[in-house]
């Protein structure tokens, strides 16, 4: 994504925007000769209608074309700014795990909500200022010029001293703005680390130690956020000081030439009236020429976001003609980006069309890498993972995730209704599958007993289930997608022993008509697998039935008797 080629979509609106400004300032530029004519006609004795007349209309026309240039740039701004937000969140949901898994949450959120807010003063407002100011600023000097060139030396020489002044301010300001932005971003990476585990901070009683630890980043961003502030806090009143200077001489200077005749008093007053219009600008000018300059480091991070590698995803590819088993690891070996430890070591198994395959093994196995292969979210190091008999590398990924129902360890229920968290992935379900759903993952009397039912909110994460009531949440949302193929990541371990047996039963009943995939860390509710894979430290260690293995393999019988305790 190039984020200028953004603006350029908006340039109609920019340029209008910009026209209007220069209008205006040539309205304003027109002003001091108005009122010059206004005190000849005092002078000469003439009539001021005509020249009153003209002073109000510059007057009017200047305000009306100041209000439309800034509305017109402030409505480009935030079309600019909405299509970057949108293009990087699209950019964003569809990045590589990988790629996605380098960035830090805080980080991005930054770049997102406020590196876009300044891009848009960047891209519409400093831009525009920058020709408008300039256009005022070299307007009015060759009108200066032209009204008296000796009067406008003095005058350049006392603003240019003050310009360099600022322009050495504004280049710093900069510098510390760039400082000010990392800052902050390392406060709000901080700050979402903590939100995002409350439970433990509480739990660890971690409070003070985490507030003092992110107040410190707090404390850095306010260091250089005053630095900045003190650095921008000179521009104005180094402008002003050349103004003073430059009016002072301007004054006494023309005053002289005025009582010797050499200058009329008409002259003078049009000459001072410029010197003030010339101020603003030409503080507008540096301070947009800095705010520009801090706009393009946000539009570099920006760009540095939207650079993230995307997942090949063709929905328009014609889905892949599939024949075989529903899932097939044929020889594969994995290890995570950056790591060279093998997480999976030429791995291969088979599960067919209907029936529950059960993964078991010991923590860091490599089950939950298993089911992250089969949903593409990474591709194998070598050998080939395959759906219906076809390499998952040359199928399109909505033909993939299509067929598949993923219940993820940690349930990734978010914040809204019940039945917003129950539809996400199927929002068009009908009332029936819906109700369906729930009664398979034992919850229709649950969700009956709330008042709200479907429509009670939730916190973050699903807060308000008791952790069991979540799992089969993400278990009845899975169902809804109707999916050939279901992934249970620990599916089962916080049910009590009730629920359990029953949602036994539902796996059971899911297994004949899809192939279930289930990772358990209780030999319990697996008994009943038509195949079980044993993994142990990347490999497959043995396969069978639960009564096979409980005769064949010491690991096996290890991790059930363990369970067996346990339970
Ligand atoms: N995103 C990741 N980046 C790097 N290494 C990872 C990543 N996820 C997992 N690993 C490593 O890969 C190995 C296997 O992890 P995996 O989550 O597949 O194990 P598991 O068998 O599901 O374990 P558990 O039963 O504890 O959930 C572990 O050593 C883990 O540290």
């Amino acid at each position: 994504m190039n984020v200028w080629s953004i603006a350029r979509g908006h340039r109609v609106l920019l340029l209008a925007g910009t026209i209007l400004g220069i209008l205006g300032s040539a309205a304003t530029l027109a002003q001091p000769l108005a009122i010059g004519e206004m005190i000849k006609a005092v002078a000469g004795d003439r009539s001021l209608f005509v020249p009153i007349l003209l002073a109000a209309a510059l007057f009017v026309t200047d305000a009306a074309l100041a209000a439309a240039h800034a509305y017109a740039i402030g409505r480009a701004g935030e079309n600019i700014v909405f299509d970057i937000r949108h293009v990087l969140t699209a950019r964003l949901l569809r990045s590589r795990t990988a790629a996605f898994a380098r960035w830090e949450q805080g980080d991005v959120f930054t770049r997102m909500v406020t590196d876009t807010s300044l891009a848009r003063i960047c891209m519409a407002q400093a831009l525009a200022q920058i020709v408008t100011s300039g256009f005022m600023v070299i307007g009015g000097i060759a009108l200066m010029a032209w009204i008296d060139p000796l009067l406008l030396a003095v005058t350049l020489l006392c603003l240019g001293l003050a310009s360099v002044v600022s322009l050495l301010l504004a280049r710093r300001v900069r510098k510390v703005a760039v400082i000010n932005r990392e800052d902050t971003s390392d406060f709000g990476s901080a700050l979402m680390r903590v939100l995002g585990a409350m439970s433990t901070v509480k739990a660890s009683r971690a409070e003070d130690r985490e507030t003092e630890r992110i107040t410190g980043f707090a404390r850095k961003a306010r260091r250089s956020g005053v630095r900045v502030s003190a650095l921008s806090a000179m521009l104005t009143p180094a402008m002003n000081v050349g103004t003073q200077v430059a009016l002072t001489v301007v004054i006494a200077w023309g005053m002289a030439r005025v009582a010797t005749g050499a200058m009329p008093p008409a002259d003078l007053t049009s000459f001072m009236m410029y010197l003030f219009y010339l101020v603003s600008p030409l503080v507008m000018l540096f301070m947009s020429i800095a705010q520009f300059q801090q706009g393009r480091a946000a539009l570099d991070r920006i760009g540095e976001l939207a650079g993230i590698e995307q997942e090949e995803l063709d929905p328009d590819a014609a889905p892949v003609a599939t024949r075989g088993h529903a899932i097939a690891f044929d020889r594969v070996s994995f290890s995570y980006p950056g790591s060279e430890e093998p997480v999976l070591d030429t791995v291969s198994f088979t599960v067919p069309d209907k029936g529950l395959t059960a993964i078991v093994g010991p923590s860091g196995a490599g089950k939950t890498t298993v089911f992250q292969l089969i949903e593409r979210f990474y591709g194998p190091g070598s050998g080939t993972v395959l759906l219906g008999g076809t390499d998952t590398a040359t199928m399109p990924l909505e033909q993939i995730r299509g067929q598949i129902g993923y219940v993820e360890q940690d349930h990734s229920l978010m914040r809204g209704t019940i039945r917003e968290n129950l539809t996400y992935a199927a929002p068009d379900a009908s009332e029936k599958d819906i109700a369906d759903a729930l009664r398979m993952a034992h919850l229709g009397e649950v969700i009956r007993a709330l008042p709200d039912g479907l429509e009670t909110e939730l916190g973050e994460r699903g807060a308000g289930l008791s952790g069991g009531q979540k799992q089969r949440l993400a278990i009845a949302r899975t169902l809804l997608q109707r999916p050939h193929i279901v992934l249970l990541d620990e599916a089962t371990a916080n049910l009590d022993s009730e629920a359990e047996d029953a949602l036994r039963d539902t796996i059971t009943a899911i297994s004949g008509t899809c192939a279930v995939i289930a990772i358990a860390h209780r030999i319990s509710t697996i008994t009943q697998a038509d195949q079980i894979i044993v993994l142990d430290r990347g490999g497959v260690r043995a396969t069978g039935t639960h009564t096979e293995l409980t005769t064949t393999d010491d690991l096996y019988q290890r991790l059930s008797r363990h369970q067996e305790v346990a339970a």
